[in-house]
């Protein structure tokens, strides 16, 4: 798998390397990140498996967006190793789509050379876009576009897939549909996914392990061992989101009946 070394900008020059069959495909070690001389990221470390679905929560502000800015490469002023696969890609809470362009040529902006269109038709079937291929971007749902976001992700074949929120902005019956699309994307690919989000149960209900994010470190980790797809009644689900909201200092909302029984 081709990989990305990002050094500080002062260190050696930004490159690539090829590491072959690692099981590890993101690296992590003593990452620093300062806002005018002021640690949002202090000495991180991090390492996320080829395949793994990894959720990171925290409260707003404790730097989580810019870790995973990082890691898209999108940010490369910092302190420590990070290392990533070339192949990777970015879907943000806001969609990004170009108005001006068509839905499939919006999913085809920034791959290199000429791709043919049926690129784009692929992965707008597999997020059940197709018949909105032709659509500007400014008739889509906030969930058709979000859908539209990912297949452009997806596009780029990656072996990371960074989601900064991606379903903040959807309604509650969109949200769940796009996070079972978002389970089953990820099955279907075998990529690793770094998640952001606000929503623990969300985190408990996609991922296999859980980050918590604390004063510029990865303060605690959850490692969710539930069968899936997951049910948020299951006794186990339950204690498990209850642990981690007392993590973050947030009382849990009180129990539903299953719990309690
Ligand atoms: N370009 C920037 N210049 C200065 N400060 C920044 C910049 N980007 C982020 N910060 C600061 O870094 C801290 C972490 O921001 P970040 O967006 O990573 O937090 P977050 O955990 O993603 O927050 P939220 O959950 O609210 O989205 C914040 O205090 C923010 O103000």
């Amino acid at each position: 798998m081709a990989t990305d070394v990002h050094r500080p900008v002062t260190g050696a020059p930004h490159g690539g390397e090829t590491v072959s069959q690692h099981p590890t495909v993101v690296r992590v070690d003593g990452l620093t990140r300062a806002f005018d001389g002021r640690p949002v990221i202090d000495r991180l470390q991090l390492d996320v498996q080829a395949g793994e679905f990894v959720a990171l929560l925290g409260r707003s502000g404790c730097g989580k967006s810019t870790l995973l800015r990082i890691l898209a490469g999108l940010d490369r002023d910092i302190e420590g190793t990070v290392l990533v696969p070339r192949r990777k890609a970015v879907a943000f809470q806001a969609p990004r789509l170009m108005p001006w362009k068509r839905v499939w040529r919006n999913v085809l902006l920034g791959l290199p050379g000429r791709p043919e269109r049926a690129v784009a038709e692929r992965a707008l079937e597999e997020v059940g876009l197709s018949h909105r291929s032709q659509a500007w971007p400014k008739t889509l749902s906030g969930g058709e576009a979000q859908r539209a976001s990912l297949a452009r992700a997806l596009v780029r074949e990656p072996d990371l897939l960074l989601l900064d929120e991606p379903f903040g902005a959807l309604d509650a019956l969109t949200r769940v549909k796009a996070q079972r699309l978002v389970d089953e994307l990820w099955q279907r690919r075998g990529c690793a996914v770094l998640l952001v989000t606000h929503d623990v149960e969300e985190a408990v209900l996609l991922a296999d392990r859980v980050l918590v994010m604390d004063d510029g470190v990865i303060a605690h980790e959850q490692r969710i061992d539930l069968p899936r797809p997951r049910d948020i009644a299951d006794p186990r689900f339950a204690a498990l989101r209850t642990g981690l909201l007392e993590r973050l200092g947030v009382e849990a909302p009180a129990a539903p009946a299953a719990e309690a029984a």
